[in-house]
């Protein structure tokens, strides 16, 4: 699914977070949505996956307008994989990821067999099938993680939005999850802070900047020593290890290099 905003704007509490941005997520790609704490990342997501009410501007999902149609008919067709937040309930694993199936279903029935494959394939997916009657309560950080992944994968979704998905999860746990969202044939946009393994799991990274869209591109027309300086305020070396993989090498920040 092809995701795009044309000249989107949200403003909340008398801010602008996001302004005036424009942009496109091809089919089948994956693109890293990066940007400094508070770029408006999470706020962009939001609005692209409609949860958010533009101020201004469209969001188009293969072409529709998603103002025109109700989150249902969004949901079967998107997948948002949010920052994990605490519950008020205490749900098992194997609740949370049925939940993906909710926009498929009828209101009053149960899952259907069909259901339950779909569900017991995510769990298989994520390693999480040992997990499956464990309460939410009692996972770690990057089990909730792979769990609400699990989750967007039960929606059998043509494109997935997350937001931070990797920030709970030890080395290999990440590797693995973007590992599977680069192969992947769906439409990909993760907000990631990592930049290295942006640049080496992404086809294209957008840059957010206080809001606003500063940068698109392949990860090494992105990626500059000037741009991440002008950004991030941090001096940074950006090499290559044996393998071809980008290596940034962060000096001291700005103000404090001089
Ligand atoms: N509902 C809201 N009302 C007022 N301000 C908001 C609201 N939502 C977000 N903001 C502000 O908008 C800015 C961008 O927030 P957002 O969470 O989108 O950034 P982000 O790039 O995802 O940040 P981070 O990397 O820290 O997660 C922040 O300054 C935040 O405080």
């Amino acid at each position: 699914m092809r995701i795009s905003a044309r000249n989107l704007t949200w403003t909340a509490g008398g801010t602008t977070v996001v302004r005036n941005v424009t942009m496109a997520v091809e089919s089948g790609e994956t693109v890293g949505l990066i940007g400094p704490n508070g770029a408006g990342k999470s706020s962009l997501l939001r609005c692209l996956a409609g949860l958010r009410t533009p101020t201004a501007g469209t969001v188009h999902h293969d072409g529709e307008d998603i103002a025109a149609h109700d989150p249902r008919h969004v949901a079967r067709r998107l997948a948002f994989v949010e920052q994990t937040g605490e519950s008020d309930t205490d749900p098992r694993v194997a609740d949370v990821v049925a939940l993906g199936r909710t926009p498929f279903r009828d209101r009053w029935r149960g899952l259907s067999p069909a259901d339950h494959a779909v569900v017991d394939a995510a769990l298989d997916h994520l390693g999480l099938a040992g997990l499956r009657h464990r309460h939410w309560s009692t996972l770690s950080g990057g089990e909730r993680q792979r769990t609400h992944l699990a989750r967007a994968l039960a929606q059998r979704p043509t494109a997935i939005l997350l937001d931070e998905p990797t920030n709970h999860l030890d080395i290999r746990h990440q590797l693995e999850l973007l590992e599977l969202l680069s192969h992947t044939s769906q439409t990909v946009l993760v907000a990631l802070h990592d930049l290295a393994l942006a640049a080496r799991y992404c086809d294209r990274l957008l840059l957010l900047h206080r809001g606003e869209l500063v940068a698109h591109g392949t990860p090494t027309e992105v990626l500059t020593p000037a741009l991440l300086r002008q950004v991030y305020e941090v001096d940074v070396h950006i090499g290559q290890d044996d393998l071809g993989y980008p290596v940034l090498a962060y000096r001291a920040p700005v103000s404090q290099a001089r």
